[in-house]
């Protein structure tokens, strides 16, 4: 998916959210623990009852790895019923020397190897040029490039200046170097909305997934008065405050319930901003 239809589907469903899907053993309402892979369960209630509301899912790899086989399996199916227009993020935040990253490509890019084949996945920059290419040498997948994170470790490194330049300014000017626009986005939090006007600046035609919607504290208004872009430019992730709206047996209904809310605010943004 190129940028241009991704904002395409963002017209369509009048929205730019994404869903985290991040779940949690212990958090799962109990009427699915009955079934035999209670997770995917979850997840795939929630996708069916949210997949109108949003165009991207974002399932954070740590909640499936940290299950062994049985937490991959459930990615690997949470995959398969992604329905076929969705952007699909596996956050996944790898990035390591060039061979080992090319391997960590094939992991989340390549179908015959793995059985998934998902859009894009989050890098970590840190180790620079080499260790992100081998991701941008599939050429149709995306990069979500860690800029400017939520949480509050993102002052002990990010913000640090250099020269001229803090530390996250200076990954989102090199990397625009190494991809362009189809292929490039940046990890920006929502509990940063004060600096997006800045980021603008540094980067006007990339999307930014924007994470921290919600029960980190974010506001999406905050973060569209100087987020949006003539592409909308923004997916706006939420995941607790969607996937936990309930832990009753109408976790799904209430899930729907909250994704509309931020669909409903997301779609008069998108109209007073004459995106659609
Ligand atoms: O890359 C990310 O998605 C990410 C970057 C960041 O700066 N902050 C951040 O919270 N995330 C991820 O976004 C999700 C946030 O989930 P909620 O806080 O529950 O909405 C988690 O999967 C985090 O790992």
């Amino acid at each position: 998916m190129n940028i241009a239809q991704l904002f395409e589907q963002i017209q369509q469903k009048k929205s730019f959210l994404c869903i985290g899907l991040d779940p949690v053993m212990d958090k799962l309402p109990k009427h699915l623990l009955k079934y035999e892979d209670p997770v995917f369960e979850f997840n795939k209630q929630i996708i069916d009852a949210t997949h109108d509301l949003c165009v991207a899912y974002k399932p954070n790899t740590a909640f499936y790895e940290s299950r062994g086989v049985k937490g991959w399996n459930t990615l690997v199916k949470t995959w398969q019923h992604f329905p076929e227009h969705i952007f699909t993020i596996a956050d996944a935040k790898r990035g390591d020397i060039g061979n080992t990253s090319a391997m960590y490509a094939e992991a989340f890019f390549n179908c015959e190897s793995s059985d998934m084949s998902f859009d894009s996945i989050t890098v970590a920059p840190y180790m620079g040029k080499d260790s992100v290419s081998p991701f941008l040498n599939h050429p149709d997948k995306w990069v979500i490039l860690l800029a400017l994170t939520s949480n509050q470790g993102s002052e002990d490194f990010q913000v640090k200046q250099l020269e001229d330049k803090k530390l996250y300014e200076q990954v989102i000017l090199s990397s625009q170097q190494w991809a362009d626009v189809n292929q490039l986005m940046y990890v920006v939090g929502a509990t940063k909305a004060d600096e997006f006007k800045h980021i603008r600046s540094l980067a006007p035609d990339h999307f930014l997934l924007v994470p921290g919607v919600g029960a980190q504290g974010g506001s999406l208004s905050a973060v569209c008065e100087y987020g949006l872009n003539k592409h909308c430019g923004l997916l706006v992730n939420s995941a607790r405050n969607i996937i936990y709206a309930s832990n009753g047996e109408d976790f799904a209904e209430k899930a729907h319930a909250a994704a509309l809310e931020l669909q409903q605010e997301m779609e008069q943004i998108l109209k007073a901003a004459n995106l659609i």
